[in-house]
C-alpha cells in the first residue's frame, strides 16, 4: 500500500505530493511499527502536515490500519485519526453487498473473523467502518436504485454521513473536515463531527425486525447499527465500569453469557427499564426492574452467536464530570478520551453508536445500565 501525504495550501492547492512505498509493499502486511514509522519519517522530512490521507487501495479492510493510530502512542502524539471515508459506487453497490465474502481479504488482520465460518462481505465491512461516505456515480442509477442503495447503507451504518456525488466531486471539507490536531478549535470540530454522526444515527436509525434470539436481522452479513441514548438520569457512575463493559463487548464477547436474562429478550413492547432509548424503542420508563422482559422461544444463550463489533463511537456522560468523554473504536480496539466541556446540563447524555453483526439492542442497553449506571 502506498501512503500519500499531501500538504494543502490555504487556498486548497497542493504544495507537495510524495509517495512512499513500504519495503514489503503492503501496510496491512507490515508490522504496525513499520507503518507508523513510515508516517513519522515523512513528518520528519516534510515538517508537520495539516492532513494525511491514507488510501487503503486494494485492501478490503481498513480496520487494522485505523486501529493502529490508537495503539501507538508515538503516532498519537502527532497524529490522530479523524475519520474513515468510503467511496460507494451507486451502480454496483447492491450487487457488491450481495456477493459472498472473499475469504482471502475480508478476514485479513481481523482476529474476530478467524474463527468465523462466514466472513463479512468486504463492501459491507467498508460501509460499516466508515464515518463519511461519498455515494458516487449517482448519475448512472435511477432514483429507485439510489433509494435502495441509501436504505442499504442506513441499515448497515446509520451513523455515517452520506454525500451524493458524480465523479466524486465533493467539497474538500467533506473529506478533511474535523481533522484533528491539538488546536482546541480543531478538537471542537472533531467532537462536533462526532455529535453530528450520533444525531444522524438517532434520526436515521434503520428499523429491522429482531431475530428470535433478539439479535438484529439484516441481509448484509447480519451487520446493522444500534444507537443507544441515556439521558442525564442514567449517568456512567465510574469510568472503570465503562471500560469493563466495553471490554466484555469488544474483547471477551461474553455480554450474552454475563447477562443471559437480557440476551434472550425479544423486543416487542415499550418496557424500558431506564430513561434511555435505542433505535428500536423511543419510550421512557422508570425504575430498574426487569420483570417485564418478553421471552419467546429463543435459542439457549450459549448457542447464540456473540455480538461482533466493527465500529463503536460515542459521547459519554460521566456523573459529575464537567467534560464529555469520547469513545472511538474499530473492531476490538477502542479509545476513550476527554472531549469538550458540557455546554449546559440539558445536553448531558450518553450516546453510543455500535455497528456490527448479531447485535442485540436489549442486551446492549440493559447490560450498559446494569454495569455502568447502577450502584
Ligand atoms: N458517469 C460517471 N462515470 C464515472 C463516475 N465516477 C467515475 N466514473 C467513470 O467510471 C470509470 C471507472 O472509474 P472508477 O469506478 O472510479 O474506477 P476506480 O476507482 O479505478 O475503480 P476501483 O478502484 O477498481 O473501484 C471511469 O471511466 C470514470 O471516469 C461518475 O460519478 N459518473
Amino acid at each position: 500500500m502506498m501512503l500519500c501525504p499531501r500538504a494543502v495550501g490555504e487556498n486548497g492547492q497542493l504544495l507537495t505530493d510524495e509517495w512512499m512505498e513500504l519495503r514489503n509493499g503492503c501496510m496491512c502486511c507490515s508490522s504496525k511499527d513499520a507503518g507508523v514509522s513510515a508516517i513519522e519519517k515523512l513528518m520528519e522530512k516534510k515538517g508537520r502536515f495539516d492532513h494525511v490521507l491514507l488510501e487503503t487501495a486494494g485492501l478490503a479492510d481498513p480496520g487494522p490500519i485505523a486501529a493502529m493510530f490508537w495503539i501507538d502512542d508515538d503516532v498519537e502524539s502527532t497524529l490522530a485519526l479523524d475519520g474513515i471515508l468510503a467511496v460507494v459506487d451507486a451502480q454496483r453497490c447492491l450487487q457488491q453487498l450481495a456477493q459472498s465474502p472473499s475469504t482471502s481479504t475480508s478476514a485479513k488482520g481481523s482476529s474476530a473473523d478467524v474463527a468465523r465460518p462466514q466472513a463479512i462481505n468486504e463492501a459491507v465491512r467498508q460501509i460499516a467502518l466508515a464515518d463519511r461516505i461519498i455515494l458516487n456515480k449517482t448519475d448512472l442509477v435511477s432514483p429507485e436504485t439510489l433509494a435502495q442503495v441509501l436504505d442499504a447503507i442506513t441499515i448497515i451504518n446509520s451513523a455515517a454521513t452520506v454525500i451524493h456525488a458524480v465523479r466524486s466531486v465533493v467539497p474538500v471539507d467533506f473529506v478533511l473536515r474535523g481533522t484533528a490536531d491539538f488546536d482546541p478549535d480543531m478538537q471542537a470540530q472533531r467532537v462536533a463531527a462526532l455529535e453530528s454522526s450520533l444525531k444522524h444515527s438517532l434520526t436515521h436509525g434503520g428499523v429491522h425486525a429482531p431475530n428470535a434470539d433478539g439479535t438484529s436481522a439484516s441481509a448484509f452479513s447480519g451487520v446493522s447499527t444500534v444507537t443507544l441514548e441515556f439521558d442525564a438520569s442514567c449517568p456512567v457512575l465510574s469510568l472503570s465500569n465503562f471500560h469493563r463493559w466495553i471490554q466484555l463487548l469488544l474483547w471477551e464477547q461474553t455480554l450474552h453469557v454475563q447477562f443471559p436474562q437480557f440476551a434472550t429478550h425479544v423486543e416487542e413492547h415499550d418496557d424500558q427499564d431506564c430513561e434511555c432509548t435505542d433505535h428500536h424503542h423511543h419510550g421512557h420508563g422508570h425504575g430498574h426492574s426487569h420483570s417485564h422482559e418478553q421471552h419467546r422461544a429463543a435459542p439457549l444463550v450459549e448457542q447464540q452467536p456473540p455480538m461482533e463489533i466493527l465500529r463503536s463511537k460515542g459521547i459519554i456522560y460521566q456523573l459529575d464530570s464537567p467534560v464529555q468523554l469520547t469513545l472511538q473504536g474499530v473492531c476490538e480496539t477502542y479509545d476513550v478520551q476527554p472531549g469538550l466541556p458540557w455546554r449546559d446540563s440539558l445536553t448531558k447524555a450518553t450516546r453510543l453508536v455500535i455497528v456490527g453483526r448479531y447485535l442485540n439492542p436489549t442486551l446492549l442497553r440493559q447490560s450498559f445500565v446494569a454495569m455502568c449506571c447502577t450502584k
